[in-house]
């Protein structure tokens, strides 16, 4: 689809790590004209102000990665303003696209929308077969109204809207605030800071005994490229109208022990670890079944030690008024 050289492209959250990163591949691509607003120019939770940029605008295809987004502690602290915004914004962007005629759009959800003891891996059709994870139910809701709206617009309207599942992701452009990150970002900056004030020992949050799966932002992008660009037939070979959504991951997983020790080992610090269990755990473990993905034609390429050397070699380029916050 953004193939072609005549689509003009809308990709809300380009400031975003997953945004920028899609932009970025779009731009190297050079054959779409591509469509972009900050918060502060578009702020997508006014329906109002969606409606007019839609209407003016007209984009032929729509990237939706723009959300309220943040890590177990942000989401536990935030609750309302994580299901409002984020419901605010897919109502928003999805209602208006159709109403402006926009055939094609690809909206990013979340590996949280899975329940919290799944089966593992956790393949699509696990959805809504269980409770959730209480420290992001409400972005995790928010997540899954996301599909069902690009699916029953499909079915009502015949629009092609797809939703791609991303596991945690990280890279350049994330978010390194201490609080409200997620935890790789926030161990790349606490072990940093450590090494370079000469500490002793570093605080990790929670038992260290959960498990996560890790994507680089890049192959994040281009998965969604790649969602975004396969022809009808071979996107409705693997989905069915009401089980559309399509899991992105890299297929393996680490403790948030083994996690801490490679973050430890790539930013040169060498003290201890210690656990602060104040902090939640948080799901237990959600590694996803990406098999959906790879019989459509697309794996992850960055492992997860080459994907953190790669971060903290850009994070040491930022100076601390560049690294972004939220
Ligand atoms: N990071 C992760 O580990 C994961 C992310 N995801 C999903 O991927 C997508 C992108 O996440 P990520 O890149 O990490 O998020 P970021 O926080 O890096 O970027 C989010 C972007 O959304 C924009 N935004 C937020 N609120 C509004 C608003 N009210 N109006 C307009 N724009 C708004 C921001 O724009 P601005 O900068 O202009 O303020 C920001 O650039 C999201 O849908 C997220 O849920 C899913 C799983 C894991
Ligand atoms: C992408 C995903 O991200 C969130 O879910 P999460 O994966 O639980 O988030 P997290 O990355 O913040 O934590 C993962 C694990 O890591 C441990 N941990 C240790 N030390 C730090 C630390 O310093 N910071 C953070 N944030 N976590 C830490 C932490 O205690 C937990 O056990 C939701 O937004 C969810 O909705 C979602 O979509």
């Amino acid at each position: 689809m953004s193939e072609r050289h005549d689509m003009r492209i809308y990709v809300a959250g380009h400031r975003g790590m997953v945004g920028g990163a899609i932009l970025r591949q779009l731009e190297a691509r050079g054959t779409n004209e591509l469509i972009n607003r900050t918060s502060a120019e578009l702020d997508l939770t006014d329906q109002d102000a969606v409606r007019d940029f839609m209407q003016t605008e007209k984009p032929d295809a729509v990237i939706l990665a723009a959300a309220k987004v943040g890590g177990i502690v942000a989401n536990n602290s935030y609750p309302a303003q994580f299901i409002y915004e984020n419901l605010m914004i897919e109502c928003n962007v999805i209602h208006q696209a159709h109403a402006a005629g926009v055939q094609k759009l690809l909206q990013l959800g979340s590996s949280c929308i899975y329940p919290k003891h799944a089966p593992q891996p956790m393949a699509e059709d696990a959805l809504l077969t269980g409770t959730l994870e209480p420290t992001n139910e409400p972005y995790a809701i928010a997540k899954i109204a996301g599909i069902k709206l690009c699916e029953s617009y499909n079915r009502q309207y015949g629009r092609d809207y797809r939703s791609v599942m991303p596991t945690n992701l990280y890279g350049p452009g994330d978010n390194f605030h201490p609080e409200n990150s997620h935890v790789l970002p926030a161990l790349i900056r606490r072990f940093h800071e450590a090494a370079q004030q000469g500490l002793d020992e570093v605080a990790i949050w929670g038992t260290g005994t959960p498990m996560r799966e890790f994507l680089y932002v890049d192959d994040m992008a281009e998965a969604s490229l790649f969602v975004m660009d396969l022809d009808d037939e071979t996107y409705q070979r693997e989905t069915q109208p009401m089980l559309s959504h399509i899991n992105v991951g890299s297929g393996s997983d680490v403790t948030i022990r083994e996690l801490a020790e490679t973050v430890a080992r790539t930013t040169g610090f060498n003290g201890k670890l210690s656990f602060d269990t104040s902090k939640p755990d948080g799901t237990p473990r959600k590694l996803m079944d990406v098999s959906r993905l790879s019989r459509l034609g697309w794996e992850a390429k960055t492992g997860l030690e080459e994907g953190i050397r790669r971060t903290y070699e850009w994070f040491l380029t930022q100076d601390a008024a560049e690294l972004r916050e939220r």
